[in-house]
């Protein structure tokens, strides 16, 4: 189905897109270096990817790479999850524990949504830059690092500095080389592309062989604008393996939004629940760590309702 178009498979990101493959050519320049890379995405890009990616191919491939998603965590999980604690730094410390700057010295660590660090480790993150030193919660020993920085975002840093919730010095530390990952939607080729990459990969597990896609199924697919991306399609084309039978990939197999329709699942009181959420993200320019707080929900909470609701 594909076979006109040129695709590439760079560490396992697979594309036909112009744009992509102009990407993966910066890429291998800036992975040589130990410049800090900050990734502009939507949720389901590929960033978590691209950052394995760079890890990759630098010198440092050898060592560790760890990667934290800092929105799904509260503000005291992340400082112990990122610097360690000692014994008794808090209620249920029991034991010491080592954070990832004590593990990924040397390496790459990956901070997904970085726009969700609350200021106070922002300063401590900083500290790491500046210094390439850390303590752990509760301790006064300083500990000293050598890591690289890979981080992502789906909102501007900018903007929040703007609004005084992200720290300026740090953001020009997080942002030296700034690439921007196309939405799925803005390479329409791509679509074509991951749906057969996805569907062969189905067809390996053996219980049902696809092989090829109804003309009906494939117009849905190309004008639906993928506000989940990558990870919304390969989520369709799971959906349709267990949902329909037979060789065909019918639109009837995908999932209801393909179809235009509401999901069944979704009653009155969900789409209460979703409007909700938009809302309080939109007021809060997509911070999730300040919409949950207007909400008056944990971080992780919110995190969780967000990704049931497909909210991005
Ligand atoms: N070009 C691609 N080729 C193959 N698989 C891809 C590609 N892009 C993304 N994926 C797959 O799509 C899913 C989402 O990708 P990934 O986790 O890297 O996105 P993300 O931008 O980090 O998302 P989030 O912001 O929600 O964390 C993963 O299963 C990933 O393997």
């Amino acid at each position: 189905m594909s076979r006109s178009l040129e695709i590439v498979n760079f560490h396992g990101i697979i594309t036909a897109s112009a744009k992509m493959k102009s990407l993966f050519e910066t890429l291998k320049r800036v992975s040589r270096t130990d410049s800090s890379v900050l990734l502009r995405g939507d949720s389901g890009t590929g960033k978590e990817l691209f950052a394995q990616a760079i890890h990759n191919l630098s010198r440092r491939r050898a060592k560790p790479y760890r990667a934290l998603n800092c929105a799904t965590l509260s503000e005291q999980l992340m400082s112990s999850e990122l610097f360690g604690h000692v014994k008794g730094a808090f209620t249920g410390a029991t034991h010491q524990h080592d954070g990832l700057f004590h593990v990924v010295n040397e390496g790459s660590i990956f901070l997904d949504e970085i726009a969700e660090i609350p200021l106070n480790l922002q300063a401590k993150l900083l500290r790491v830059f500046q210094e390439r030193a850390f303590n752990r919660v509760g301790s006064t020993k300083v500990e000293h690092v050598n890591v690289r920085f890979i981080s992502a975002t789906h909102t501007s840093l900018r903007n929040m500095v703007a609004d005084g919730t992200f720290r300026e010095d740090l953001m020009y530390r997080l942002r030296v080389i700034p690439l921007f990952l196309p939405k799925l939607s803005d390479r329409n080729e791509d679509i074509q592309v991951l749906t057969e990459k996805f569907i062969e990969e189905f067809n390996q597990l053996g219980y049902r062989t696809i092989e090829q896609v109804s003309k009906d199924a494939w117009d849905a697919m190309m004008s639906y604008p993928w506000p989940g991306n990558i990870r919304e399609l390969r989520n369709n084309i799971e959906h349709a393996f267990a949902i329909g039978l037979g060789d065909t990939l019918h639109l009837e197999d995908l999932t209801p939004e393909l179809q235009g329709k509401q999901p069944p699942e979704e009653t009155a009181l969900e789409n209460i629940e979703k409007e909700l959420l938009v809302k309080a993200l939109r007021d809060n320019h997509g911070n999730k760590g300040k919409a949950a707080e207007q909400l008056g929900m944990s971080r992780p909470t919110f995190w969780r309702k967000c990704k049931l609701h497909n909210v991005y």
